[in-house]
């Protein structure tokens, strides 16, 4: 199958996202150039040449999304697409389930959805967008719910790679994935009727500016749902304003800038003028949730944190705890 953006292209005017159009054929030429990312010359063909077996069930509501559960191939068959998708790894947000491979990836990121889906407004009908969508797990999940349309924006050549091999054995299924940034989105679309930023707010050098960018997606009435990175202000300091700027490194992470206590996201927020801010989860991430597997063999959570002590990092900072909140705008 062609890697083509033809269809969201014709689509787009015909929503209220219709203003995302703009520029985007030269972003996405951009976004996949393959004089940016020499590597997308190997992916591509890859992609492309991805056997075709005809229709195949699979279940966007299922943990792993259950690809081709009742669709038996050979076991050649099945061992030459292992290694087809083994192509792309490492594999950090799944897992997946295609035609009988299991792709256990770093994160067990169902257990985020799990955590998350119960506390979010219905999607049905919805049009989302998913801010720093890796894979595109959790885009495949919202459409699960009854989206009218998902957008995943994500700047990784290599996690875009990674949808599209899902997408080639389920199709689009309401979920487009486009290699841009948040920052690339034009500042006027206003027309999401629900927008998530996951794991990229603490990437980012200007948190509030983040805040503001995807308000400038949604539409009025809409729901944010932000999920970061957090910490407790130290002993005897004020949560009120707190935010942890790591010194250089926090779990071994190069690019990690603003940690805020959770009062602080809150004030953040209703700063940018989200109402109704609600905090409707904090975790810590487990070693269960987050590890090295065959599909992601570098090193993970574990190595990144005290090898005496599970609750700090290795840099001896707050081991890396997530909260969930959920505003209107
Ligand atoms: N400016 C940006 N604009 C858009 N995306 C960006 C930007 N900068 C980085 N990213 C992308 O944001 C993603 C962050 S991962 C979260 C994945 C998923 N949401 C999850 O919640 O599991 C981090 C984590 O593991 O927490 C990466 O794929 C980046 O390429």
């Amino acid at each position: 199958m062609k890697i083509t953006f033809d269809d969201i292209l014709e689509i787009l005017p015909e929503t209220p996202i219709a203003r995302l159009a703009e520029g985007l054929p030269e972003k996405i030429a951009h976004g996949l150039s393959e004089q940016r990312w020499a590597n997308l010359k190997k992916w591509i063909p890859v992609v492309e040449n991805l056997p075709d077996f005809g229709e195949v069930d699979f279940d966007l509501n299922a943990h792993d999304l259950a690809i081709g559960k009742n669709h038996s191939i050979s076991e050649e068959q099945r061992q030459a697409l292992e290694e087809q998708l083994k192509s792309f790894m490492p594999w950090r947000k799944g897992p997946f389930s295609v035609m009988g491979v299991d792709i256990n990836t770093e994160w067990r990121s169902d257990w985020k959805w799990d955590r998350v889906a119960p506390h979010i407004s219905p999607l049905k009908y919805r049009y989302v967008l998913d801010v720093g969508c890796g894979s595109g797990y959790h885009c495949w999940r919202m459409a699960g719910e009854g989206a009218q349309m998902v957008v995943g924006v994500e700047p990784s050549p290599l996690s875009n790679m990674q949808y599209w091999a899902m997408r080639h054995f389920i199709g689009a299924n309401n979920v487009y994935m486009l290699p841009l940034t948040l920052e690339e989105v034009p500042a006027n679309v206003a027309g999401f009727d629900t927008v998530f930023s996951m794991g990229v707010l603490y990437h980012r050098r200007s948190p509030i500016d983040h805040l503001y960018q995807l308000k400038a997606c949604m539409k009025q009435g809409s729901e944010l749902v932000l999920e970061t990175l957090v910490v407790n202000a130290p002993e005897g300091t004020d949560p009120n304003g707190y935010s942890l700027v790591p010194k250089d490194r926090y779990a071994q992470m190069r690019n990690v800038w603003f940690l805020p206590t959770v009062e602080t996201l809150i004030h953040w927020m209703q700063r940018v003028g989200f109402k109704d801010v609600k905090v409707v989860d904090v975790d810590q991430t487990s070693l269960e949730e987050q590890r090295q597997t065959e599909w992601m063999n570098y090193q993970s959570l574990k190595d990144f944190l005290d090898p005496d002590n599970v609750n700090k990092t290795i840099e001896g900072y707050q081991a890396p705890t997530r909260a969930t909140l959920i505003a209107r705008l």
